[in-house]
């Protein structure tokens, strides 16, 4: 008997263009959501939209509650779970970074309520996924969480945030370079299970991205439609693949390492477009193009420029390969001299 079940689960609406965040109440009322919004956001991302979203449901009588988080953990998953059941929410607006984002798809899926998606800035490619990622102790997880019903991305907002968002979101994309060779490396050494379609999207979303690296560009309203765009497109890969592989191998692992080491020292994409270069580098593939495209984009290529020491750096691909049951090109582990070998080599350090 044929037993495969592939069960792909997308947003309904995705509104992407300048001003859109005056939409919200409309692509929400669009999916027959019951009882009240709760907004769940984090302290810049309240001002520069979430009062604004929440005083549009007001004036549409929703009476909409808002949860401010602080950082993207299972404590603040909690508060936010405990908090929407305080208010009775009936669903889960998440407005901010990809840590706000992150903490509303998570709290949805454990209430069982829907999601929508609000981002304000173009800085990482869970803007659509049915993904979370949260640090716990030694490691990292990545969880099935609730997929966003509807998305709203205002261009208008992400073209205002600080360009290095953007840049970082650009080197989350470029990321799917590496994170695709690792994913083929893994389904043909411990038969991992592997989608031509999810491969073949996140590539080809990294590929138009690099390709366009020269129009992105900042103070253009066009380049947070270009970005956005490729995050989306990057997340749809991941919901088709029902796992973060296309969109996360070594250079996340490395990333992630940082996060534990040195926590806040430099932004999620550009610490995973650093750790593109070297795994680029460790697959023997074009880590000069890589670099050169990040380089154009206005995104780090050094630890220098992550601001982060070299020696931490060297310790953190030592490490990356303990941070989950992933296996990539680091297999096993890389010793310090390999790893120095390679940061040098690709003028990381
Ligand atoms: N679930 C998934 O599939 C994915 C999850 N992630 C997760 O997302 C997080 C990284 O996302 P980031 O957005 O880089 O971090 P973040 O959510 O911490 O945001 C970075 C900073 O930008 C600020 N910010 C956001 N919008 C702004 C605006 N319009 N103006 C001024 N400041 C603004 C935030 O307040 C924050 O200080 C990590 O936790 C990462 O693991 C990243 C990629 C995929
Ligand atoms: O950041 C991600 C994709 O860009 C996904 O995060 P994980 O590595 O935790 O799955
Ligand atoms: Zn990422």
């Amino acid at each position: 008997m044929f037993d495969k079940t592939t069960w792909i689960r997308l947003p309904r609406n995705v509104l992407v263009g300048h001003g859109v965040l005056d939409q919200t109440v409309e692509a929400v009322s669009e999916l027959h959501l019951q009882g009240r919004p709760l907004v769940v956001t984090s302290p810049t991302p309240r001002e520069v939209a979430a009062e604004r979203v929440a005083a549009d449901f007001e004036a549409a009588g929703d009476d909409p509650a808002i949860v401010e988080i602080e950082s993207a953990s299972f404590e603040s998953v909690q508060r936010v779970i405990e908090v929407a059941r305080e208010v009775d929410a009936g669903y889960l607006v998440g407005v901010g970074g990809g840590k706000a984002i992150d903490i509303a798809k998570m709290a949805s899926d454990d209430l069982g309520t829907g999601f929508v998606s609000v981002p304000t800035a173009a800085s990482h490619d869970g803007i659509v996924s049915g993904r979370g990622s949260v640090p716990e102790g030694d490691t990292r997880h990545s969880v099935a969480a609730e997929p966003p019903l509807a998305v709203v991305a205002d261009t208008e907002i992400l073209a205002d945030a600080p360009w290095r968002l953007t840049t970082a979101g650009c080197a989350d994309i470029i990321s799917n370079y590496t994170a695709v060779k690792d994913w083929r490396l893994a389904n043909r050494l411990q038969n991992v299970e592997y989608s031509h379609y999810s491969a073949a999207l996140a590539e080809m979303t990294a590929e138009m991205l690099v390709g366009n690296a020269d129009s992105i560009k900042q103070g253009l309203e066009e380049s947070a439609w270009v970005v956005v765009k490729a995050l989306v497109s990057s997340g749809v890969a991941m919901s088709i693949a029902g796992s973060s592989r296309p969109a996360s191998g070594a250079e996340h692992l490395f990333s992630h390492q940082l996060d534990r080491m040195v926590p806040d020292a430099a932004l999620h994409g550009h610490q995973v477009g650093v750790g593109t270069v070297v795994a680029e580098y460790l697959h023997g593939g074009d880590w000069r193009g890589i670099k050169q495209a990040l380089a154009t984009i206005g995104a780090p290529t050094t630890a220098a420029e992550l601001g982060i020491e070299d020696e931490t750096v060297v310790a953190a691909l030592t490490a990356a390969h303990e941070i989950r049951d992933r296996y990539t090109i680091l297999g096993n582990g890389m010793n310090e001299d390999a790893a120095i070998e390679a940061a040098e080599t690709t003028g990381v350090i």
